[in-house]
């Protein structure tokens, strides 16, 4: 069983989560540290966006415990999750891309989507903690530049920062960010690490991640499933280390730098 502590963000006793009668998850104990940068890797399959559903609440685990700030949440809605603090940096889909970039941010600001926080335009418009947050944003985001551009014509990294910026934006204890450099070119990979690293001082962030010299690079800890369970768990040099980890990626993908 794992042991919460007072710095603990995060905590999964037992986790399992089963698809009918196949087990996705199994007996995962996780204890994600406040302000730490955690990440999840593992193979095809391993079973790391099921641990985000389970965490967020999309799915229902089929056994063990999660809390937060030593809360249990296992049983609350995705919407009460959100609520007491865990955002998910979601796909381009929680976008708004006629509204601008400022926009955005600051209807995220307000804890509503878009879509909800138009029906209250008038008081958007005279609520200056969201804008002050959604200057704020721009320029952690490395967004100033664009802020006054619609969110759809962004390139593709700076959507990636928005989306980013979105979770931020309601201020929340744990950001889930699920591959967050995926497709991305060398510089907008750059700028998303200097982000996640940045995440962690007011943040504690968990991301899945499959470019191994992030991982590598910025990660406090690193958690590595394989099958479900977890296989692995510490700091990044002695995750890369482990011949149990080298033989479950088949000695392929473990080559990043340790910062
Ligand atoms: N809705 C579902 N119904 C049945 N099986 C599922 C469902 N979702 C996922 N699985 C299975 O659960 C296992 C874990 O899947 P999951 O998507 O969590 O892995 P992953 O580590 O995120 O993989 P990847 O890196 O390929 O995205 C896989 O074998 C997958 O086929």
């Amino acid at each position: 069983m794992t042991q919460t502590t007072s710095k603990d963000a995060l905590v999964t006793s037992g986790l399992g989560v089963t698809y009918n009668k196949f087990v996705a998850l199994a007996d995962v104990d996780l204890n994600i540290r406040e302000n730490s940068v955690h990440s999840i890797i593992g193979p095809n399959g391993a079973g790391k966006t099921t641990l985000f559903h389970a965490l967020t609440g999309r799915v229902r685990p089929s056994s063990g415990k999660i809390t937060l700030g030593g809360r249990d949440i296992t049983n609350l809605s995705d919407n009460e999750r959100v609520r007491r603090g865990i955002a998910r940096s979601f796909q381009v889909t929680s976008l708004f891309p006629d509204l601008s970039v400022h926009e955005n941010l600051r209807l995220a600001a307000q804890g509503r989507t878009p879509w909800q926080a138009l029906a209250m335009w008038r008081r958007a418009e005279s609520n200056r903690n969201a804008m002050a947050t959604a200057d704020e944003m721009l320029t952690r985001l490395s967004l100033t530049r664009v802020a006054h551009r619609a969110a759809g014509e962004l390139a593709h990294g700076q959507q990636r920062r928005l989306e980013v910026g979105m979770a931020m934006a309601a201020r929340p204890r744990v950001i889930l960010m699920d591959e967050p450099t995926s497709g991305m070119g060398i510089d907008d990979i750059e700028t998303m690490k200097d982000l996640i690293q940045g995440l962690a001082t007011d943040h504690t962030v968990l991301f899945i991640e499959h470019n191994m010299g992030i991982v590598m690079n910025i990660s406090d800890t690193v958690t590595v499933l394989r099958l479900g369970r977890k296989l692995v768990e510490g700091p990044p040099a002695m995750v890369r280390d482990d011949p149990e980890v080298k033989k479950a990626y088949l000695g392929n993908m473990i080559t990043g730098d340790i910062a």
